[in-house]
């Protein structure tokens, strides 16, 4: 089952773009992450051609794929950057992104990366509570600098998605409820250091329905009417990310899809001068990579079979995590027999440690399986758990591939750690 139309199968191998997987795990090892760099290109092509010469700012959700060279792509492409921390910052600096093109969003902003944010001349600040309006106004102000601002509100809506990637309800942390939003909007109207430029929210991620979003929106256009009417002019409307991809069978929304229906709703309501901003991440990349791994051993128990391969838990956690499904799929297929079912588990000293539950899987010690649509949250998730060192990434483009990250080195990974001084 393949999933991803730049990973396919040719004469009986799978590939990236024109390049065997079996040629990549031999000459970088597994595990390692894979991404296909027209992949970017055509995901990329999804947006921009949805929008049109309509006024949209599409700012890449880097926190779902923050690899250097993922981001200068996206850059040449023209993407702006939604940034949630003074490292994301750091990144989108050193590949030489446009400052005014990114949002800076995060209900925890330090005062050091409000700092290094007011210093490069950010397009905007989410902020997402009244403590956080009040310490940037101290920092800008500190600073002689003024910071453009929005407020993230939270909507309360169902946005239909896992419970751990909802982030519209009003149970969850994030974003100043709707209700309160015009009291602090007049708030941040009188304190120094601030202006006023936008308003921002964003329900959560994973979304296959267009219904959430407008549901949304339609809580956002009353919000800036009431705006209006109180003085507060905004010059821009962020709807976040959230867009899912396909895993399995789901078929999620499509970016037109979202557009066409957020247009005519603006249009509806005469806000078609306000330029839209999305913080697509998943979209952007989800389906532009995976994650190659080795089996190590098979193991037939009294009850189950597990695949025993060397990438774990601590190299993608998203099914450990959320029970998020990923397609696992033999490198080389091999015919015949019925095969057995597999729960595809990793070295990790921990139950949770699995990839996979119960895959009908024909395989044998030493075959090399794909784990599908890892490009997003999956190396960024990736910790050293079990001083494991974080695997290489790879970019293909056409036949050609390049590392755009080499795999950690075991010395690296205590390399600056002391022993306690002895007496
Ligand atoms: C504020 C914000 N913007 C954008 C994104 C990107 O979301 P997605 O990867 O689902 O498009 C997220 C993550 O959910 C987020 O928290
Ligand atoms: N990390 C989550 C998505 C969270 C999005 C960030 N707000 C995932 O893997 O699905």
């Amino acid at each position: 089952m393949t999933v991803a139309p730049h990973f396919q199968h040719k004469n009986g191998v799978l590939h990236a773009e024109d390049v065997a997987l079996p040629l990549l795990a031999q000459k970088h090892g597994t595990p390692l992450y894979v991404y296909s760099r027209q992949a970017l290109r055509d995901a990329w092509e999804s947006y921009r051609s949805a929008i049109g010469d309509r006024k949209v700012l599409v700012c890449y959700g880097m926190k779902a794929n923050s690899n250097l060279a993922v981001l200068h792509e996206f850059k040449t492409l023209g993407a702006g950057f939604d940034i949630v921390s003074g490292g994301e910052l750091a990144r989108v600096l050193a590949i030489g992104g446009d400052p005014s093109r990114i949002v800076f969003s995060g209900v925890g902003k330090q005062a050091w990366e409000m700092k290094a944010a007011l210093d490069a001349g950010v397009k905007c600040f989410n902020v997402e509570s009244e403590a956080e309006l009040l310490q940037l106004s101290a920092v800008a102000d500190a600073e002689g600098k003024t910071a453009p601002i929005s407020l993230r509100v939270n909507p309360d809506v169902d946005a239909k998605t896992h419970p751990y990637i909802s982030t519209g309800l009003k149970d969850n942390k994030f974003g100043i409820a709707i209700g309160h939003a015009l009291t602090v909007y007049q708030r941040a109207q009188s304190l120094p250091g601030l202006r006023i430029v936008g308003v921002d929210c964003h329900i959560g991620s994973q979304i296959t329905e267009v219904g959430p979003y407008l549901d949304a929106l339609d809580k956002l256009i009353k919000l800036i009417k009431t705006l209006a009417e109180h003085g507060i002019r905004l010059a821009h409307l962020d709807l976040g990310g959230g867009i899912g991809i396909r895993y399995t069978d789901e078929t999620p929304l499509s970016p037109a899809t979202l557009l066409d229906n957020v247009f005519q709703a603006l249009k509806d309501n005469g806000l078609e001068h306000l330029e839209l901003v999305l913080e697509p991440g998943r979209s952007l990349v989800g389906n532009a990579g995976v994650l190659l791994t080795k089996v190590e051993y098979l193991k037939h128990g009294e009850t189950k079979n597990f695949a025993i391969v060397d990438a774990a838990m601590n190299d993608l956690i998203r099914p450990t995590l959320y029970s998020a499904w990923h397609g696992v799929v033999p490198v080389v297929p091999r015919g015949g027999a019925e095969a057995p079912h597999y729960d595809v588990v990793g070295p990790v000293c921990e139950s949770g440690d699995w990839l996979a539950r119960d895959r009908q899987l024909n395989i044998q010690q030493g075959d090399l399986l794909a784990v599908m649509s890892a490009g997003a949250y999956a190396f960024t998730m990736a910790s050293q758990y079990n001083t494991r060192p974080r695997p290489a990434e790879i970019i293909v483009d056409g036949k050609a591939d390049h590392v755009v990250r080499p795999r950690e080195r075991i010395q690296d990974l205590f390399a600056t750690e002391t022993t306690l001084p002895t007496a």
